[in-house]
Formats: C-alpha cells, sequence, structure tokens
C-alpha cells in the first residue's frame, strides 16, 4: 500500500480505503448505552489541509469530531463541551499549542492529549510529554501512524471508562471458589453450580484438562448446605487400581501386607461432605462395579472385611474423556455412567471464551506480583500472543505460562523469550503484521488493551503502599517502553542523564 503522508500537502483520504473502515474497538461491543457512546475528539491545527485529513481519519474511526483552527476557537469548543481526546498542533498562531495545552491538563484532566510537531521543534513534543500530552506525533506523519495515536488514546480512555464499571463487579464471583471470569459460558456455569450445590445429586463434570473442573467441584460443595463437611479430592488416573481402591473403600486390619489396623476409606471419612472422583474414566471395570454398587446401596465394604459402612459422601466426578465413547467401546459401565451422570456440567474450553483471557491473565499476574514483590507486566507482544493463542492446555496452560515468565524474566517486563514455547512458536508464526491484517490487529490490540486493563483492576483491588523507588523504577521503564526503548529520548524527558539511566537500569537488572 501506499503510504499516505499528511502533511501541509495532504488532501485527499480515498487511497487508504481500509483505513476507512469504522473501528469497533472504539466502542464497547456489548456493554451499557453509557459506555457505548463515540469517543470525542476535538482537532486544532491552523493547516486547512491537515485539519481536514485528521478529522476525515477520527470520523472513519468512529470518533465524533469537533475541529478548530486557532488556539481562541478551541477554547470555544471546550467551553461547549468536554472532550475524549484532544489531537493539538504546537505550532498554533498567537498563543501557542502549549498554552493550550496547558490549561488543558489544568482544566480538564480527562483529556487525553496527542500533539503534533513538526520534526525542528521536537523538543516543544517533549515539554508538551512532560506537561502532560500522552502522545506525539512528529509532521509529516503517515496515516497508519494517526491511526495508532487515535487507537490507543480510544483504548485508554475505554480502559477508564470499563475499568470503572468492572471495579463494581467482582471479578471472582461471589461462592465460587477462586473462579475467575465473566463471559457468557462462565455465567452460564456460576448458574448451574449454585443450583446444583443444593441437590445431593451425584454430578458429572465433563472438560478439557485444565478447563476448571477440580474447581467446580470445590464450588459445588462450597455453595452447598454441607460446606463444612469435609471435601475429599481423589485422583482416580494418579493411583494404581489396588490403592484407588484402599483409599475409596477402605481396608480391614490383615487385608493385605502392611495393613497393621483396619482404616476407613474416603467415601466414608468424608462423612456428609463431598469426594470428588477426579479422572473418573481412568477407574478399572472391577472398580467401576465396586463404586456402582456403592453408590447404589450407599455403603461400601472395605478389603478384606466382612461388614458393610454406611457412606453419606456426595459424589462429584470428572473426566477430559468422552465417556459416551468409553461406554459404546465397552470400556465405561453405563450403569454407572448413567449414575454418576445425573447432573452434567460441560466446562468450555479457554478457547470458547477468550475473552475471559484478560482477567485470567490478570489474575495470576496480581498473585505473582504478591508474591514475588515485583510489579510484573506484560510486554505489548505477549499481551497479542495472549490474547491471540488457542491454549490447548486451558486456563492451566495459562497459568503455568505466566508463572514461568515471571520466574525467567531478568525484569518487571515479561517479554515473549519469556513464555513457553509453544507461545514463542506462536508469535513467530503470527508476528508479520501486514496492512491486510490491519483489522486482526486492530481487534488483537483491543484485546491486548483488555488485559492491560483487566490488570490495573486487578491490581487496584490490591493496591498497597509502593516505595518512591519502585515508583522510580516504573517510571523509568514505562518511559522507555512508551519511546519504544528509546533511552536517550527517556533520559531527557525524565530529566536525568543518560549515565544516570544507564546505572538505574543496570541496578533494576536490565541490560542493554
Ligand atoms: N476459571 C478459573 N479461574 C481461575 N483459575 C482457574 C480457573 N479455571 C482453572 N483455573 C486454574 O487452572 C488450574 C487447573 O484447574 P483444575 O485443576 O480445576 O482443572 P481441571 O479441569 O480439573 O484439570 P485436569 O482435567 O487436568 O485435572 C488450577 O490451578 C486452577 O486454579
Amino acid at each position: 500500500m501506499q503510504t499516505n503522508y499528511l502533511s501541509s500537502t495532504a488532501s485527499s483520504m480515498n487511497e487508504s480505503a481500509e483505513l476507512q473502515k469504522p473501528l469497533t474497538m472504539l466502542r464497547n461491543e456489548g456493554a451499557d448505552a453509557e459506555t457505548s457512546r463515540a469517543l470525542s475528539l476535538l482537532v486544532v491545527d491552523d493547516d486547512p489541509a491537515v485539519l481536514r485529513a485528521c478529522c476525515e481519519i477520527a470520523r472513519s474511526m468512529g470518533y465524533r469530531v469537533v475541529d478548530a483552527s486557532s488556539v481562541e476557537e478551541a477554547r470555544n469548543e471546550l467551553a461547549r463541551q468536554q472532550f475524549d481526546v484532544l489531537l493539538l498542533d504546537l505550532k498554533l498562531p498567537v498563543y501557542g499549542g502549549l498554552t493550550l495545552l496547558d490549561e488543558v491538563t489544568a482544566v480538564y484532566p480527562n483529556t487525553a492529549v496527542i500533539v503534533m510537531t513538526a520534526f525542528a521543534t521536537v523538543n516543544n513534543a517533549l515539554e508538551a510529554m512532560r506537561t502532560g500530552a500522552q502522545d506525539y506525533l512528529t509532521k509529516p506523519f503517515a496515516m497508519d501512524e494517526l491511526t495508532v495515536m487515535l487507537e490507543r488514546a480510544g483504548n485508554r480512555k475505554q480502559f477508564e471508562s470499563d475499568s470503572r464499571r468492572l471495579r463494581d463487579r467482582t471479578l471472582t464471583q461471589t461462592g465460587m471458589i477462586g473462579m475467575v471470569g465473566h463471559s457468557s459460558e462462565m455465567q452460564k456455569l456460576y448458574r448451574i453450580v449454585s443450583k446444583v450445590a443444593f441437590s445431593s445429586h451425584p454430578v458429572l463434570i465433563m472438560g478439557e484438562s485444565g478447563t476448571g473442573k477440580e474447581l467446580v467441584a470445590r464450588s459445588i460443595h462450597a455453595n452447598g448446605p454441607k460446606a463444612s463437611r469435609p471435601f475429599i479430592s481423589v485422583d482416580c488416573g494418579s493411583l494404581v487400581p489396588k490403592l484407588v481402591e484402599s483409599e475409596l473403600f477402605g481396608y480391614a486390619k490383615g487385608a493385605f501386607t502392611g495393613a497393621s489396623r483396619s482404616r476407613d476409606g474416603l467415601l466414608a471419612t468424608a462423612g456428609g461432605g463431598t469426594v470428588f472422583l477426579d479422572e473418573v474414566g481412568e477407574l478399572s471395570l472391577e472398580l467401576q462395579a465396586k463404586l456402582l454398587r456403592a453408590l447404589q446401596e450407599k455403603e461400601v465394604h472395605p478389603v478384606g472385611a466382612t461388614h458393610a459402612v454406611p457412606i453419606s459422601a456426595r459424589v462429584v466426578a470428572a473426566t477430559n474423556r468422552d465417556l459416551s465413547a468409553m461406554v459404546e467401546q465397552g470400556r465405561f459401565r453405563k450403569d454407572l455412567y448413567f449414575r454418576l451422570n445425573v447432573v452434567n456440567v460441560r466446562m468450555p474450553s479457554l478457547r470458547s471464551r477468550k475473552q475471559d483471557i484478560p482477567l485470567l491473565a490478570a489474575h495470576f499476574l496480581e498473585r505473582m506480583r504478591k508474591e514475588n514483590g515485583v510489579l510484573y507486566k506484560f510486554s505489548d507482544e505477549v499481551l497479542r500472543v495472549m490474547a491471540e493463542y488457542e491454549w490447548p492446555g486451558n486456563v492451566r496452560e495459562l497459568e503455568n505460562a505466566i508463572e514461568r515468565a515471571c520466574a525467567l524474566s531478568s525484569g518487571p517486563i515479561l517479554h515473549m523469550a519469556d513464555m513457553p514455547s509453544p507461545l514463542q512458536n506462536f508469535s513467530t508464526h503470527t508476528s508479520k503484521p501486514s496492512v491486510q491484517k490491519i483489522d486482526e490487529r486492530r481487534v488483537s490490540s483491543r484485546r491486548a488493551a483488555d488485559v492491560e486493563m483487566a490488570m490495573q483492576v486487578e491490581a487496584s483491588r490490591h493496591r498497597q503502599i509502593v516505595s518512591i523507588a519502585e515508583l522510580e523504577k516504573q517510571a523509568i521503564l514505562s518511559t522507555i517502553r512508551q519511546l519504544h526503548g528509546d533511552k536517550l529520548m527517556a533520559a531527557r524527558l525524565l530529566g536525568i542523564g543518560k549515565t544516570t539511566l544507564y546505572r538505574k537500569l543496570k541496578e533494576y537488572g536490565i541490560g542493554e
């Protein structure tokens, strides 16, 4: 695609058809009426061609746009309404853009400001950033650059309103043990869980590995009337059959070598609590028969015992296997399948509820922040990859990836190199941004913004006092990040010497 530069010669927008598509990211899909309004933008430039071009691009992105060609005109517009974003040329006649910037940052602190400046006056841009502008564009700039800036400002504004909304909601649903997620799939799950919790019927939880089956079992238990009784988890897949049998049903003294005294099985010791049979599909046919009998007769026969022991525990089973197919193949008893499957809960895979990734990522990152006392952040690429990756190992894979990244990272920023190799490979295969992919990138940048937003909301829930040294570190690192690694510029912006900056980075353990 031909790159269109916006300078005083800018005129037609027609060549950038793909930039004309409205950006859904500027509206919050599925949100309430208040948050779904279009964002407002005031463009101030005394060059009519640039002014017109900027307005056209912004409108095509879904902004409500007002233009002004002088500080005076801009003041009038600002007096009339508050703007979400101000796109401000610094070189304005009479008062100059910096004067207006000063006023806006003082009077309208919620307005995000992007300044435009000629290369020769880049120092003014730096001055503007210090005064409170969030971004700057050096003229002449490509349409793509302007789009990215406006997109970023849009995301930030969206973040602010979403986080206000989100803060009011609970991230971890009340009563659900450590379960994070508010996608419609999870909402449905929470409803089922709270409903089944009050019955004593067996429950069969089906779903891929790592989707949270055990968490659901715990939530069913915790939400039920017997929550104060024990919750006992048995991994039927990890124990040899003989051990599973004695664990579940108990044994009599002398039943086997080493059984020096009799012991009750877990189905009995759980009392009126819950026994969670994880990987129930792994039980041998012999044990399946014994379990079925126990469930039907409400009593167990310990190994080697002549008597039966009554049981009152509720059984919640889980499997990542297709049990009905196993029934067809004769590998799982049909009668036991029906007995366990009185209530069926199906766990959604993480890829089917990608909108929960931001919350989950924020949740795990916050846990690592608290554990290690480091204010970890995801790099942009990690945010993108996390949002787009398919997560075959579901929530467990996401959790492990974040823990691993925190363990391996040399500083607070988690980079792709710190992530497990499947994600690195995914990143390599998907990291060729092309013009055709511009819409995809917008969607993914929206998801990345969601992660960032959720992280900040999550962090705000656990807000603690932060030391001055930590604040300084964050200021330095975030400035370098905003300037795409330009340390020299960062040092100037921060008002510290280059040597000091490098010394500080060394202190933080961040090399070249
Ligand atoms: N919705 C969720 N919110 C927060 N953490 C979750 C969620 N779902 C799963 N996890 C976390 O992911 C990990 C795996 O969850 P869990 O053991 O419940 O999955 P599972 O489906 O039982 O896996 P498997 O079939 O391999 O036993 C756990 O550390 C759990 O805390």
